[in-house]
């Protein structure tokens, strides 16, 4: 660890770390910094949550002048959220230095990004369908862009962004500096990185768990049809500060979300089918706390920093290891602890084990919590909210009455019945949520079955500067190799699809904006169940 002074930043740039309360660097911000700031390309991997985004943002803004009026830094990002996110994050670590930069993604107003284009922005963070409209339109010129830096890289191949991250790099600078990051860095990420990265160096923070280790793992198997109620219980249990709950397609976070409301939780959805400004009012509530729980497709895996998330529960399995890495990667950040919960059915344990194997962690199985548990946990809550109360003061309006009170009743009954009344009854709402298929365990190659164990993305390359993820992750060859990227190994797949498209009618697809341009929807393998994030 190093104090961010001795990376040579400028003081403009140390005083927004000071601000930001950052006191001593992260593992791969002490690797990363000083070879970024060199410029030369980067591949850097490093646990969710250990700051990879200032990783490349600090040398990225250090290289940028004030007066410059091009655009001469590009961030691509998976999803909208993220975009705005990383615009964020970027405008407050230049805040003092006065770079300008702008989030631009699909599902805005155009012509309002188009206006805020004309203040010239130096660093430009955008999901790549929406770019590749404002180059199209000439609104967005890549022609002065020395860096570039693909947030999620592994996430941008997956989603099939290669074609339009291709047409997008044709236009900037071949003497550019290029840096691609994530937690998981499977092995046809080099495809990635030998197309558009040049003779890059290595960075990985990984030990032996991809996972981050703040996280405590759990898992309950559980039946489908016992599923909510398993959750209403664990929530009531852990009484969560944040929760983000998974769910596998679009219909089932609906469902899930408008359940929770009817039994009395604070919570809302968010997936891809949701107009931006739903997008936008969910992820406002959250961050501010006015909601509780965010129950999220895959959309809001990957690189979301909300702070006070305490739990993230899988209620349905994720598609793939990488997957649940990230999804859990949503607490447990910058030293917080966490907790997170996998619901499995009994059909899913082989696809699970099948998770643990690849991320080298054993998950502790717990029991469905009791219905006294679940009832222990309210009550708790509910003394500590009294306790509170009663250490914030300001009570005389009330005293008077309580004295009337005490007076007639007894405390002890006084109290109970104050309690039962703060604590409400759990509403036995009429709850149906629609089944969805179990996730299988991924047919396996020869190689894994000989009992070579998956390696390269979450090898041991332990804090090394290595050469290069070569050897692999055996279940990513067998993605690619079972249908050019739109069908993977996953015997249970084409449901994902169907049950994608079913969860919401079709009108509400077409809402989904897409680019004008024609390079980047048609290629696009629409291989999830919510693959409408950016
Ligand atoms: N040196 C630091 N000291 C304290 N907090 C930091 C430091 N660097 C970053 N952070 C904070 O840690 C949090 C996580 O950072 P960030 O979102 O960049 O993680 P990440 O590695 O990109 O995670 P993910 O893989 O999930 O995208 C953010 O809130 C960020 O502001
Ligand atoms: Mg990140």
């Amino acid at each position: 660890m190093k104090t961010f002074a001795e990376f040579g930043l400028e003081p403009k740039i140390l005083q927004a770390i000071t601000e930001l309360g950052f006191e001593e660097s992260t593992p791969i911000q002490d690797q990363a910094i000083p070879i970024a700031m060199s410029g030369r390309d980067l591949i850097g991997q490093a646990q969710t949550g250990t700051g990879k985004t200032a990783a490349f943002g600090l040398p990225l803004i250090s290289k940028i002048s004030k007066e410059e009026d091009r655009i001469m830094a590009l961030i691509m990002t998976p999803t909208r959220e993220l975009a705005i996110q990383v615009a964020e994050e970027i405008g407050k670590l230049s805040r003092f230095k006065g770079i300008r930069s702008l989030a631009i993604y699909g599902g805005q107003d155009i012509s309002r990004q188009i206006r805020s284009l004309k203040n010239k922005p130096q660093v430009i963070i955008g999901t790549p369908g929406r770019l590749l409209d404002h180059i199209n339109r000439k609104t967005i010129r890549l022609t002065d862009v020395q860096t570039v830096v693909l947030d999620e890289a592994d996430e941008m191949l997956d989603m099939g962004f290669m074609e339009d991250i291709q047409s997008i790099l044709k236009l900037v600078p071949e003497e550019r500096q290029t840096m691609l990051f994530s937690a998981t860095m499977p092995a046809n990420i080099q495809k990635l990185a030998h197309q558009f990265l040049n003779n890059p160096e290595h960075v990985s923070v990984i030990p032996k768990h991809v996972s981050a280790p703040l996280i405590d793992q759990a898992y309950i198997e559980v039946p489908e049809r016992q599923k909510f109620e398993a959750l209403s219980r664990l929530i009531d249990m852990e009484s969560p500060d944040l929760a983000i709950v998974f769910g596998r397609t679009k219909r089932r976070v609906d469902e899930l979300s408008e359940a929770l409301q009817k039994r009395g939780y604070s919570a809302d959805g968010l997936h891809g089918d949701l107009s931006q400004n739903q997008r936008d009012a969910v992820m406002r509530k959250f961050r501010d706390g006015s909601i509780d729980v965010l129950v999220a497709t895959d959309v809001a895996a990957r690189g979301l920093d909300v702070s006070g998330v305490t739990h993230v529960i899988n209620f349905d399995l994720p598609q793939d290891p990488e997957s649940y890495v990230h999804r859990i990667g949503r607490t447990g950040r910058a030293g917080k602890e966490g907790t997170a919960w996998s619901f499995v059915t009994p059909r899913e344990m082989d696809h699970f084990h099948f998770i643990e194997r690849v991320t080298r962690h054993r998950i502790t199985r717990k029991p469905l919590p009791t219905m006294a548990e679940a009832i222990e946990g309210k009550q708790r809550i509910t003394a500590e909210r009294l306790l509170e109360t009663l250490e914030k003061g300001e009570l005389n309006e009330y005293k008077g009455i309580a004295i009337q009170l005490l007076e007639q009743y007894d405390s002890v009954q006084l109290l109970t019945a104050a309690m039962k009344l703060l604590t409400g009854e759990k509403k036995d709402s009429d709850i149906h949520l629609t089944p969805e298929d179990p996730m299988r365990a991924k047919r396996r190659k020869p190689d894994i079955r000989s009992g070579r164990k998956p390696s390269g993305s979450y090898g041991s390359r332990n804090g090394s500067t290595s050469g290069s993820s070569t050897g692999g992750s055996n279940y990513r060859r067998d993605r690619d190799s079972s249908g050019g990227g739109s069908r993977g190994g996953y015997a249970g797949k084409s449901s994902y699809n169907k049950d994608g498209g079913a969860g919401r009618d079709s009108s509400a697809r077409t809402n989904k904006p897409r680019p004008s341009s024609s390079t980047s929807s048609s290629s696009r393998p629409a291989k999830r169940p919510d693959s409408s994030f950016e």
